[in-house]
């Protein structure tokens, strides 16, 4: 790149156009907490909404200029007087306000969305442009569909933006239909073809119909924009928009490769992610890079091998620099002895080379029916599984209820009976938030035994109306993650197991050594 420390700016538009993906609606409470999230995140502008389209937007936008600090706060406008007008008015109070105009420059889009000519489309930015910026000093342009755009048409309409005061010129890729080579050599000349081109920002807007989103923005940033709009976890209309944590993660990783650096804390990234996966109740898929379960996950024997010597033999950056507590060893069908012994070790194992390879067998013959193996599994086969059941508490008995309305008896309440490995039988109640907050709890005061867990989840692991739901606890026991599963057709039934899986298995940690090792002979 011509320009060795060159700043990206990262303009975040999870609020806006992550918004606008089918499900991601999200309430004005909402959109407050995460721009919070964003500021915190260190994004240097983030979009909040289109004050237009809604009053709900509208206050959205109003909360986060008032209360958010730290990022340049932007808002969507069409080149109309009145979706201007209330940007300006929904802004006030915003340190650094932006307001950014947009309208379509392709001649698919100018002929039968718009119908208006070339000479409209120009007559059209210039006047939603002037008018932004009577309002505010810092305003964006945007030529909807760029890149289907005639490039020498796009010079001109981003040379008039740029006389009419815009100081960030937007090129959006708004159907995803770019290369990486292309959207390049686009950069390349709208820097040299568009006049004043100093005076503004280039800045790329790129969407994931090919996914090639992040490839695209990183070839504009090498063509020369110094502004990437992105959402966390890639959200956005359609197949959404360049993923931030990725994109980030990318310009870090090879720094040396694009000399270019963002202000981006990036071990934020995984809280932010999760922040809103939880506001929106969009799940991150499991193989997500950077933010996703598996992004740090090793489970074939060669690669844990590898890992076990040199970290950097499998992984290109550290879990804990994008906010994951650590590297996963998942023990699956593809794990080999070198994986086993490490996490029976662990797990407080020490086998002798006969002993290991015959737990090696029995674990390989017990992966092929599990997709994942615990530790609870792994305990059980060298302990026999007899030994490890009657070492902890058993469930016995479960009632949950539960409801809406308001009413106090639709309070979650969770009442268990539990067996201990000394044959007492234990009984205890609660209320929570909701009904596994309430059943665990109940489980909690049953054993005297609290976890701190991190995250919890139910999938199905078969099929039909009797389904087995699996529960799958992750809770951190002294500064490690520990995960536990039950299985069940009730799932707040699998769920307690999830939970006694790792209670039980922190108390039998805890248990003297001698016991635990006497069983492996
Ligand atoms: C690529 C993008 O992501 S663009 C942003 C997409 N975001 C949104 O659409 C936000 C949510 N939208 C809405 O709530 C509504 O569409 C509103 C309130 C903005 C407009 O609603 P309506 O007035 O009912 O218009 P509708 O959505 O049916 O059509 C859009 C109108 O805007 C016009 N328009 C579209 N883009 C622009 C533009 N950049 N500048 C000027 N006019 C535009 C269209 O030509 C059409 O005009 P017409 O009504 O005269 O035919
Ligand atoms: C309004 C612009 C920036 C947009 O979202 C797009 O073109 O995809």
């Amino acid at each position: 790149m011509n320009d060795p420390a060159a700043r990206v700016r990262i303009f975040d538009t999870s609020l806006r156009d992550g918004e606008q993906s089918p499900g991601c609606s999200m309430t004005a409470a909402q959109k407050l907490r995460f721009a919070h999230a964003l500021a915190e995140l260190g994004v240097d502008a983030l979009e909040a909404g289109f004050p237009a389209s809604s009053d709900a937007d509208r206050d959205a936008v109003r909360a986060i200029a008032r209360e958010v600090r730290g990022s340049t706060v932007a808002t969507l406008a069409r080149c109309h007087e009145g979706d201007i007008d209330a940007c300006a008015a929904a802004l006030e109070g915003a340190a650094h306000p932006r307001i950014h105009v947009f309208i379509s420059t392709s001649p698919l889009h100018r002929e039968h969305k718009l119908g208006l000519s070339r000479e409209q489309v120009v007559e059209r930015a210039v006047m939603g442009v002037s008018r932004a910026r009577r309002l505010v000093d810092d305003v964006e342009f945007s030529a909807e569909d760029a890149l289907r755009t005639e490039p020498e048409f796009l010079a001109e309409i981003c040379s008039a933006a740029i006389a009419a005061g815009a100081t960030t010129l937007n090129i959006p890729d708004t159907v995803g239909y770019t290369t990486p080579s292309e959207i390049r050599a686009l950069f390349e000349y709208l820097r040299a073809n568009v006049r004043d081109a100093d005076r503004a920002v280039f800045s790329a807007h790129c969407h994931n119909d090919l996914g090639l989103a992040v490839a695209n923005s990183l070839a504009a940033i090498e063509g020369g924009a110094r502004q990437v709009e992105c959402t966390i976890n890639g959200i956005g209309e359609r197949a959404g928009n360049c993923a931030l944590e990725e994109l980030v993660m990318a310009l870090r990783v090879r720094s040396h490769y694009y000399g270019a650096h963002t202000r981006i804390d990036s071990r934020r990234l995984v809280p932010t992610s999760r922040l809103l996966s939880r506001i929106t109740g969009m799940a991150v898929q499991r193989n997500k890079a950077v933010v996703g379960q598996n992004a740090f996950a090793h489970e074939s024997g060669i690669h844990q091998h590898g890992m076990l010597k040199h970290r950097g033999t499998y992984e290109i950056m550290r879990p804990e620099d994008v906010g994951w507590s650590q590297s996963q060893m998942v023990m699956g069908r593809h794990s080999g002895r070198a994986a086993l012994a490490d996490r029976l070790q662990a797990l407080g194992f020490q086998l002798e080379e006969a002993a290991l390879n015959r737990t090696f067998a029995a674990f390989k013959t017990l992966a092929e029916k599990k997709r994942e193996v615990f530790d609870a599994d792994l305990e059980a086969l060298v302990l026999g599984s007899d030994a490890v059941a009657h070492r902890g508490w058993r469930l016995s008995r479960l009632h949950v209820s539960t409801g809406a309305g308001g009413e106090a008896d639709t309070m979650p309440t969770a009442s268990v009976q539990l067996h201990g490995a000394d044959g007492e039988t234990v009984s205890e109640a609660a209320v929570g938030d909701g009904p596994v907050h309430a059943l665990f709890a109940a489980l909690a005061r049953a054993t005297g035994i609290e976890l701190d867990v991190d995250s919890y989840q139910v999938s199905s692991v078969t099929t039909g109306d009797d389904a087995q739901g699996q529960a799958q606890v992750i809770a951190r026991v002294d500064g490690v993650e520990v995960t536990g599963s039950g299985t069940s057709t009730d799932i707040l039934e699998a769920s307690a197991h999830a939970w006694l899986d790792i209670a039980n298995r922190q108390s039998r940690a805890r248990a003297p050594a001698v016991h635990r090792h006497a069983a492996i002979a």
